[in-house]
């Protein structure tokens, strides 16, 4: 388990391209150690927010975008092509804007593929193709992610693990269905936190008022059923990405000066 570390930066907008330029540079140290990188995506305004802001940037096509494995944290669980699908929108923000191997981009999946409307079928479905991709060295049946971005919900929700919820109690399977969730809409399929912390590092992104709440909890010590964000974490490094509004309840002493 690795402590979070945390940056802080002085609005929504600067951390959005802070942390593009990071990930740019995540994926292009990855690709220089090991011939490709693989990134786990979120859903949300913070997450489309950075991955906008990678797509402006001059330094994009750094990146080998066709020696890169895109995977989903999670997924509204609806008809493909549906504005609402975290897919759609990444592929609004940036995915269609570069030229991606599209064998290695693993949208979970829609409520109208081959799994129909059964959501918990569709996450077995998923299970089986993150352990396909996992090989020998990897910690379990997922393949290791260089990277798992997960945006952070006004209620510490991270991917679609919600407070008590039976999605974050999940101990053993690495993707399952959610039903009933509080953010709409309510059927969806999600990583669970053995999945997530297969991940080398685990970035959880942070930005406006609405909260300040969760990352307050979640830094706090609080435990990952009533907090998911608090049992969000890699096994290399675990790295908070906030801006100042979303920092404004945290103890002083728990962060760097906002960047100028
Ligand atoms: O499917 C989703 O809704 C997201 O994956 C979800 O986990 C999101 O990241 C958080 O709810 C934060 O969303 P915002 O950044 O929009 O607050």
């Amino acid at each position: 388990m690795s402590t979070p570390q945390l940056v802080v930066h002085r609005d929504k907008e600067l951390m959005a391209q802070a942390a593009a330029a990071r990930l740019i540079t995540k994926i292009v140290d990855a690709q220089a150690a090991r011939g490709s990188a693989s990134v786990v995506l979120t859903g949300g305004r913070n997450g489309n927010g950075l991955l906008a802001a990678l797509a402006s940037s001059p330094a994009r096509d750094a990146i080998d975008w066709s020696r890169l494995d895109l995977w989903w944290g999670d997924e509204r669980f609806l008809p493909d092509g549906d504005p609402e699908r975290n897919v759609t929108q990444a592929r609004e923000a940036l995915l269609d804007k570069v030229e991606l191997d599209p064998s290695r981009v693993h949208a979970m999946p829609a409520s109208d593929g081959p799994y129909g409307g059964d959501a918990d079928a569709a996450a077995a479905g998923y299970a089986a193709e993150l352990a396909a991709a996992a090989g020998p060295e990897d910690h379990g049946p997922v393949p290791t992610f260089d990277l798992l971005m997960l945006g952070v919900g006004p209620d510490t929700h991270v991917a679609s693990l919600f407070p008590e919820l039976p999605a974050v109690r999940e101990t053993e399977r690495t993707v399952v269905g959610v039903h009933g969730a509080p953010k709409p809409p309510p059927t969806r399929v999600t990583l669970t936190l053995p999945a997530i912390r297969a991940a080398r590092e685990v970035w959880l992104l942070a930005a406006g008022e609405d909260k300040a709440e969760a990352a307050e909890i979640a830094l706090s010590g609080a435990g990952e059923i009533q907090a998911p964000a608090a049992g969000a974490y890699g096994r290399g490094r675990t790295l908070w990405l906030l801006d100042a509004a979303a920092a404004s309840g945290l103890p002083r002493a728990l962060y760097p000066p906002a960047s100028a």
